[in-house]
């Protein structure tokens, strides 16, 4: 079977896999601090993902202390450069690195690379026992010197509110290509309103966890019609859930990044192009996504209080 690749364009000109298939953080994340073993099952997994046809897109971070992995499969894949996407991204939260001139000149020494192709701020959250008086003006601004120098081809931000943006817009020369952050089905909006102005404004949206509703399937989930709608899509194009589901995320204009311990699952998400659900079927999946509870993993901290706004589309 022919592979099917699509791509999504960015507002500086350039082009972005329309789907990550090997996040490095979630199940593979390290926590900072603790005993770190080196995980030779995430390099095959990359290393799988990279002998796939076509141009693999990986999804990095500072904070997921998983470079050693990621430098090895990197080094050891006869994939060339060209065929391959790195995102990477500069934590505010930790004490890793100083800022993202240190952050990305870190990054790219430890994984052999001249330049990564989407640079992300990880989190607008600052915290101020390891960054000191880093602001987010200051942080920007380092973003588009990397830019320049074209160590980061594109670049971006992660977990971003509208106001959180609007501070950049305020003194950018270049605005964000990208914002990543937490979406699937049961939660449509990570911040009030997030999803319609990153799409006005041509900022590309990128979907984490689009699988949270497979990830945390409720136990009556057979008795739930947006689980059975999936089963019924599933068999109708003979795909299985998660295929549908990265599909709906993909017809929202919104780029899925999974990642999986299965090379199955790592297959099937390179694949979601061979089909496409219909208008219509993407309608009611978000319908009948939105008829659930919101369901956030990530940075509940701080978004929590916005779970009432989350399921809005
Ligand atoms: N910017 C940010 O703040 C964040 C970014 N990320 C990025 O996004 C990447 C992906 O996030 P993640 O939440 O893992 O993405 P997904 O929602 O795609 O979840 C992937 C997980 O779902 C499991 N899964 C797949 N199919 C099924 C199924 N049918 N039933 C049950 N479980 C299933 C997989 O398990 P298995 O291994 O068994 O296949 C895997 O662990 C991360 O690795 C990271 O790179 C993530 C969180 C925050």
């Amino acid at each position: 079977m022919s592979l099917t690749q699509k791509f999504f364009d960015l507002n500086n000109g350039n082009q972005i896999p329309s789907i990550s298939i090997i996040g490095t953080g979630t199940r593979w994340f390290k926590r900072p601090g603790s005993e770190h073993t080196f995980s030779d099952e995430l390099v095959e997994q990359i290393k799988y993902a990279l002998s796939l046809p076509g141009i693999i897109h990986i999804d990095a971070a500072e904070c997921y202390g998983t470079y050693p992995e990621l430098a090895k499969a990197l080094k050891e894949s006869s994939k060339p450069r060209s065929e391959i996407f790195i995102t990477d991204k500069y934590s505010t939260q930790t004490k890793f690195t100083n800022d993202p001139i240190e952050g990305l000149n870190t990054g790219l020494k430890t994984l052999g690379l001249d330049y990564v192709d989407l640079y992300l701020i990880h989190s607008p959250f600052f915290d101020p026992e390891f960054k000191g008086s880093l602001t987010l003006e200051k942080v920007w601004k380092d973003m588009e010197t990397l830019y320049k120098e074209g160590k980061a081809k594109s670049i971006g931000v992660s977990n971003f509110s509208v106001k959180n943006i609007e501070e950049i817009l305020k003194i950018a020369g270049i605005k964000p290509q990208v914002n990543q952050i937490e979406f699937n089905a049961f939660l449509q909006n990570q911040t009030p309103g997030i999803v319609n102005y990153c799409q006005k404004n041509n900022i590309q949206l990128e979907a984490y966890s689009p699988l949270g509703p497979l990830q945390k399937r409720p136990e009556n989930s057979n008795e739930l019609p947006f689980y059975n709608y999936i089963d019924e899509l599933a068999s109708k194009y003979g795909k299985t859930d998660s295929q549908i589901l990265l599909n709906w995320v993909y017809n929202r204009g919104i780029l899925p990044i999974t990642t999986s311990s299965k090379t199955q699952r790592i297959i099937d998400a390179q694949n979601i192009f061979s089909f496409n659900l219909t208008k219509d079927e993407v309608d009611t999946l978000t319908k009948l996504g939105l008829e659930q509870p919101a369901l956030r993993i990530y940075w509940t901290n701080f978004y929590d209080k916005y779970n009432s706004e989350a399921q809005a589309s």
